[in-house]
């Protein structure tokens, strides 16, 4: 297997980062824009590949649309299926056929979607027919899975002939992306109204708006963690903005007690040293993506730290949970379980002498969040192309800030 060796580098070159653009509001803007007719110009769509697949599906006049890896291209293309003139089979990467689409497609078969499932019941590869009469408005939906199928659906209620009522069930994970969902629809001249737990949407047309997609904030994760771990370190994240749609500048936060404080210029962010916490407690629900790098973060420089709110994290590119253990381990840092849902990192690290091997699962944020160890350690990174799928320049930004 492909893999890239990171060495040892403990101080960073002060450098601008340019950053890829946010994949979140990218795949939202395309189906959008593709709800709305194609209404609209859409600037700075990432690259991610995640980003360039919607692309690439939503111009495809093929019956199968293979979405690969990304979870967003499946769902908002599962519900956008409905709304379309001819079947449409939805399918993807191995892992992708294991991530489930239950809750999304018994939410459309309500709605009055025919759709049936090609292999296992309640995963991909499912076959979708176009919505023909629209039985009912009024759909209950369970938020604790996967807050993709609410955007999925939320993003093509405008078009249905009902409108939509979306009652959302228990516990709702990851809401800022429905949030987002909600405030890039209100750019795009739709409006909602989001009260108790009920989000209501009257039929209505999407307007023409010349959407310029953010950098993303979860990218920009990773340089936090690079600041917060180097001995010496500033770094300018370009295109980032205070005022953000993205859940994920949670990260601000966050690295204010983990030793990285931000100033917001015009055109993007300063990161600097600052003293950090010894300890450090975090319920993740809003921001599961964030997780993995700040679990480094704290097991590197001995922050004890409590993690909530992991639940998503099994269902993602990987079972997170299970691969950040197995990884950690590597550098003596422990990820436990102490009561159900939270999580306790100890740490015993100490830098050695010897490369140590990471495994990246499949998933890019693994290969990311394990990067700026190497302030501390040699490694190897295995399959380093994984980051590919929201962050393609990721090796030539470390590469800005290194001797690699
Ligand atoms: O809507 C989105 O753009 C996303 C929502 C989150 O997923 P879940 O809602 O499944 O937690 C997040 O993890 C994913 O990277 C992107
Ligand atoms: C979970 C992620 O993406 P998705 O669910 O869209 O595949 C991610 O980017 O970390």
């Amino acid at each position: 297997m492909e893999s890239i060796e990171l060495q040892h580098c403990s101080s960073l070159k002060t450098v601008e980062v340019p950053l890829e653009a946010s994949k979140s509001e990218s795949n939202r803007a395309l189906i959008i824009n593709a709800v709305s007719g194609d209404k609209s110009t859409l600037h700075n769509l990432s690259n991610a590949r995640d980003t360039q697949t919607m692309l690439r599906l939503l111009k495809s006049d093929d019956e199968t649309l293979d979405v690969l890896d990304a979870g967003t291209t499946m769902r908002f293309l599962t519900a956008y299926s409905i709304l379309g003139d001819k079947p449409r089979v939805m399918t993807g990467t191995e892992r992708m056929q294991q991530r489930p689409i239950h809750i999304l497609v018994k939410s459309l078969k309500q709605i009055g979607a025919k759709i049936k499932y090609l292999n296992e019941e309640g995963y991909p590869p499912h076959r979708i027919k176009p919505l023909e009469v629209q039985k009912t408005n009024q759909v209950g939906i369970k938020g604790d899975v996967s807050s993709q199928f609410i955007s999925a659906l939320l993003m093509i209620a405008p078009a249905l002939p009902q409108g939509l009522s979306l009652r959302l069930k228990g516990k709702v994970g990851s809401r800022p992306y429905i949030q987002m969902t909600l405030d890039m629809m209100k750019l795009f001249g739709v409006q909602a109204s989001w009260t108790n737990n009920t989000i209501e949407i009257e039929p209505q047309e999407y307007k023409e708006y010349p959407y310029v997609v953010e950098s993303d904030w979860s990218g920009a994760s990773y340089w936090y963690s690079f600041v917060a771990l180097a001995k010496e370190a500033k770094i300018k994240l370009l295109g980032l903005r205070q005022k953000s749609l993205q859940g994920d500048i949670a990260i601000v936060h966050i690295m204010n007690r983990l030793g990285v404080m931000s100033t917001f210029e015009e055109d993007g962010v300063v990161l600097e040293k600052i003293p950090h916490q010894q300890e450090f407690e975090y319920d993740f629900s809003d921001c599961p993506d964030l997780a993995q790098t700040v679990a480094v973060v704290c097991g590197v420089k001995g922050i004890e730290a409590k993690f909530t709110g992991l639940e998503s994290l099994k269902i993602k590119e990987t079972d997170r949970i299970k691969a950040l253990k197995k990884e950690l381990k590597k550098f003596k840092i422990k990820l436990k379980e102490t009561e159900e849902g939270v999580y306790e990192i100890k740490s015993k690290f100490q830098p050695t002498e010897e490369i140590i091997e990471v495994e990246t699962y499949e998933d890019h944020r693994m290969a990311m969040a394990f990067a700026p160890m190497l302030t501390h350690q040699s490694i190897r990174i295995l399959d380093p192309s994984v980051v590919n799928k929201s962050y393609p320049s990721f090796w030539e930004h470390v590469e800005l800030v290194t001797d690699l």
